[in-house]
């Protein structure tokens, strides 16, 4: 998936303005972090990219197209092309790992079959096949957080989006989260990683966002 974002601002009802003026390209297949300061903006440009917010000026394209002609209709379908890993993982601790990551899946209507080989496939990838059938709480936040991702990637999206998918883990345990993104990137998944881990960042050798109180303040280069 390719993102376009042209001169876009946000402004909450509340008169923040959690955005403004912020353009970025990101190709398709390409891999990016997103850093800056707590309150800089890095969760509400996510939520724009999910039409969860809207923007209040500026375009973003997706694929070409301009997300604000999208059709009611259309919002369930962008939103199923788009993976989403947050930080607080998020799990339902009344099922087990397997009908967590089956979720998106159901909602989206497949038969079981479908669903068993697709669910088990995303937990193979994150190395998690043997642990189905446990309750999220038996696991580790790590091993949790390879749950989260599992669910984002089970409907194969063309945009992974992260925001601080590490933020609770050790350095060792967030290295292999990044590595786990690095690889949905090289099979042609576009990612973007928010995250206040300015180290961890430095180290991915990607290309690194910075927001600085809602304005893009460092593009393209290394943090
Ligand atoms: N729903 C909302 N209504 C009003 N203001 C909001 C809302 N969501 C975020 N904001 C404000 O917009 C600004 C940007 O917030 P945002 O959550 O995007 O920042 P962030 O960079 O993700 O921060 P953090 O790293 O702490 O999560 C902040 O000033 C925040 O208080």
């Amino acid at each position: 998936m390719e993102i376009e974002f042209q001169r876009v601002g946000k402004k909450y009802d509340s008169g923040q303005e959690a955005l403004s003026q912020v353009s970025f390209h990101l190709q398709q297949g390409e891999m990016a972090f997103l850093t800056g300061h707590s309150g800089a903006g890095k969760s509400t440009l996510m939520k724009l990219m999910m039409m969860i917010e809207r923007q209040t000026s500026g375009q973003i394209l997706i694929d070409g197209v301009d997300l604000r002609t999208l059709s009611r209709r259309a919002i369930p379908q962008h939103r199923r092309r788009v993976g989403v890993v947050f930080q607080n993982h998020q799990l339902l601790l009344d099922r087990s790992v397997f009908h967590n990551v089956a979720l998106p899946l159901q909602v989206s209507g497949a038969d079981h079959e479908q669903i068993a080989k697709r669910v088990r496939a995303a937990l193979d990838k994150v190395g998690l096949l043997e642990k189905e059938k446990f309750n999220p709480m038996a696991l580790s936040g790590g091993e949790q957080q390879r749950v989260g991702i599992a669910r984002a990637v089970v409907n194969k999206p063309q945009l992974l989006l992260a925001d601080e998918p590490t933020g609770n883990l050790d350095p060792k345990l967030s290295a292999e989260i990044m590595n786990l993104f690095q690889e949905f990137n090289r099979v042609g998944v576009t990612v973007l990683v928010a995250s206040h881990d300015l180290a961890l960042v430095a180290r991915m050798r990607h290309r690194v966002l910075t927001l600085n109180q809602g304005r893009m303040v460092n593009d393209g280069g290394f943090a």
